[in-house]
């Protein structure tokens, strides 16, 4: 194991209902891990195992549904795993799904403030901030308007313009930017490449190849639930491609 990782995670496993977030009840928590599995439960992730260092750009691959996005999760801490253990020494910067953890009835000005705030920086450091992330989203009109009256393309304007403001060592970025036009999605990708420059760790969910040889040099492949490939991305594209063409 590397010594100077910032992300560890050993033997995670996270279980869902079919209809709802699995819960453990009191006589669960008795019965330890050997109680039985209910039949609508299964593992969206079973016995991940990876390390992180400081500084990797790493793509996570894998067809629909097969736990992509509930890694980011895992590592952003939104959610716990069920089983295994998941350390994560640095804060985190997480795009993952639409809002970025934006509230809906507040405005665009409030949700600026409220999660950068959120995220450790001073109201005088988010006001000195403030002009730089609404134009670098373009979205000048629209700084009262609550959040939930904008369009999803300009919810992921000004999503990553806020998070990629953050000084968070660790960025995870879902498959939201695909929603933005191909100019605003070109400047985010400039923005990734600076951040990455500057030693950040990125985790970058994609279904673009290109974008994920562009940024990340380390590639996992995620199949259902399990990690079968950890290595160079462009081994993991090609045993991704071996296994399901593209
Ligand atoms: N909160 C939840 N409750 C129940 N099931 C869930 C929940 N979140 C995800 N799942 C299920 O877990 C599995 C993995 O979902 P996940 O979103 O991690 O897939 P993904 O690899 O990111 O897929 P995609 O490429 O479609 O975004 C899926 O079967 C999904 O339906």
């Amino acid at each position: 194991m590397a010594d100077n990782f910032v992300i560890q995670v050993r033997d995670a496993g996270i279980r869902f209902r079919l209809n709802r977030r699995s819960r453990r009840n009191f006589k669960d928590l008795f019965a330890g891990r050997k109680r039985r599995a209910r039949s609508d439960e299964f593992w969206a992730l079973r016995h991940v195992n990876f390390d992180v260092t400081a500084g990797e750009a790493i793509g996570v691959v894998g067809r629909n549904g097969q736990g992509k996005s509930t890694l980011l999760k895992l590592v952003a801490e939104v959610m716990l795993a069920d089983e295994g253990d998941v350390q994560v020494i640095q804060g985190v910067a997480p795009l993952i799904e639409i809002t970025g953890g934006f509230v809906e009835d507040l405005s665009v000005r409030d949700n600026v403030y409220l999660t950068a705030g959120l995220h450790g920086m001073t109201k005088r450091e988010i006001s000195d901030r403030f002009d730089e992330i609404i134009s670098f989203a373009e979205i000048e009109r629209f700084i009262d308007t609550p959040y939930k009256h904008l369009s999803s393309g300009m919810k992921v304007r000004i999503a990553f313009a806020v998070i990629s403001r953050l000084e968070e060592p660790i960025i995870l970025v879902d498959e939201v930017l695909a929603v933005g036009d191909k100019a605003f999605r070109e400047k985010c990708y400039r923005r990734i490449e600076d951040l990455l420059e500057g030693g950040r760790t990125l985790f970058f969910v994609s279904h673009n190849e290109r974008d994920l040889r562009r940024f990340c040099s380390r590639g996992l492949y995620l199949d259902k639930g399990e990690l079968v490939l950890d290595g160079p991305i462009g081994d993991v594209l090609a045993r991704y491609n071996a296994d399901y063409g593209s």
